[in-house]
């Protein structure tokens, strides 16, 4: 993979659930440095590929790193994608629906779009496939798990990142935010995730955009008899017509609400219940860290919203956590802003993995 240089050039492909993001990492055992970034709005344009050559200038990939949510109960490591993982990866995509599909296309396009590239899918669920017991088994008959019903957890390559850049500053007790348009919240106890707010898919968790989040299993119960929804049109409630979306009814995006809250109470309205269900979220990491020393806020809303930061600080005020820690006498839990790479957590992983495979040198 031409790695005989001392670099290897990575492109990576992180397409959310609002946004594709690419980059062009060189790598190098002294690690990942980026050279190339961009980001479409929305997802895959016919001409993607075009635009994203055109941005790579001429440099052709040796390895593409494709971010995929979720591997399904037995992809959690960075992996060569063959027709094997393809096949495993269109099996995954039953748990998650929002994003699985539009992965599994984008995998395909690239693969003719670079025939003669690897191309490796690195996974949201990888930092958290060793949680405790008492995190990732759901209260449901216990034959269930056997067929990989379990808490997966998401955004790992984005808690992966933090904890990369935190460096010697890791605390013991780690919290990390990430709220984009698919939110949640990790516990991370040295290091490792020891608990997160999403669940066997991305639905789960804190309110998103357009995402409900956690609910009342009664409720998809009362969509499914009185409304006589089917599984997809409870899927659509769920994922693409709720959250603060739904709530607001004009917008999931926390810019156009903050715009709109002056006026409209229903904006006012999605954004306070955003932030208390990320407090609430945020409280119930501390019980499982038994506190924290600091909070990561990550992702489009936590880097760039400084109101809805302070918002979900001063909820908790009580536990010792003050937006500007810095100003304190240092007692209290320290918070910090912090940008998400994770095309470099995927560079990393990729660098790896076709070094400790002894791949062509
Ligand atoms: N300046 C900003 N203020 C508030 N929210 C923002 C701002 N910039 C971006 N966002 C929010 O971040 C979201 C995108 O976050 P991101 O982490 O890139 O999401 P995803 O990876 O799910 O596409 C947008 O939908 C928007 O709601
Ligand atoms: C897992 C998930 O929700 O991802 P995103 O926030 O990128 O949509
Ligand atoms: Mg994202």
């Amino acid at each position: 993979m031409g790695v005989s240089t001392g670099r290897t050039d990575i492109l990576t492909l992180n397409e959310g659930s609002s946004s594709l993001k690419f980059g062009l990492y060189a790598a190098g055992p002294d690690g990942v440095e980026q050279r190339v970034a961009g980001e479409v709005e929305g997802r895959q344009p016919a001409d993607l590929f075009d635009r994203i050559d055109a941005a790579l200038a001429g440099v052709r990939p040796a390895a593409v790193a494709h971010r995929v949510v979720h591997g399904g109960p037995e992809l959690f490591d960075a992996v060569a994608i063959d027709d094997g993982v393809l096949a495993q990866l269109e099996r995954a995509t039953a748990f998650a629906p929002l994003h699985g599909p539009a992965a599994v296309s984008l995998i395909r396009a690239s693969q003719a779009r670079y025939p003669e590239v690897p191309q490796i899918a690195c996974f949201d669920t990888g930092f958290h496939a060793d949680l405790p017991q008492v995190a990732a088994v759901l209260p449901l008959p216990k034959a269930f798990r056997a067929e990989g019903v379990r808490r997966y957890g998401f955004h790992g390559l984005s808690c992966q990142s933090i904890v990369h850049q935190l460096g010697p500053d890791l605390p013991e007790r780690l919290i990390i935010a990430h709220l984009g348009s698919g939110a949640s919240v990790t516990a991370v106890r040295e290091g490792k995730s020891i608990d997160t707010s999403m669940g066997l898919t991305p639905s789960g968790g804190i309110v998103m955009a357009s995402r409900a989040g956690d609910l009342d299993p009664g409720l998809l119960l009362y969509l499914m008899r009185e409304r006589g929804m089917d599984a997809a049109g409870v899927e659509d409630v769920v994922d693409r017509q709720s959250g603060m979306l739904g709530i607001s009814g004009i917008s999931g995006d926390l810019r156009a609400l903050h715009v709109a809250a002056g006026t409209n109470p229903d904006a006012a309205l999605a954004i306070a219940i955003f932030c208390r269900s990320v407090a609430k979220q945020i409280s119930a990491m501390m019980a499982s860290l038994g506190g924290a020393d600091m909070i990561v806020f990550t992702g489009g809303i936590g880097e760039n919203d400084a109101i809805v930061r302070a918002a979900i600080c001063h909820d908790l005020g009580w536990a010792g956590v003050e937006i500007d820690s810095a100003m304190t006498d240092g007692q209290g839990v320290v918070v910090r802003v912090m940008a998400s790479d994770e095309g470099a957590a995927m560079a990393r992983a990729v660098f790896g993995l076709t070094n400790t495979a002894g791949g062509a040198r």
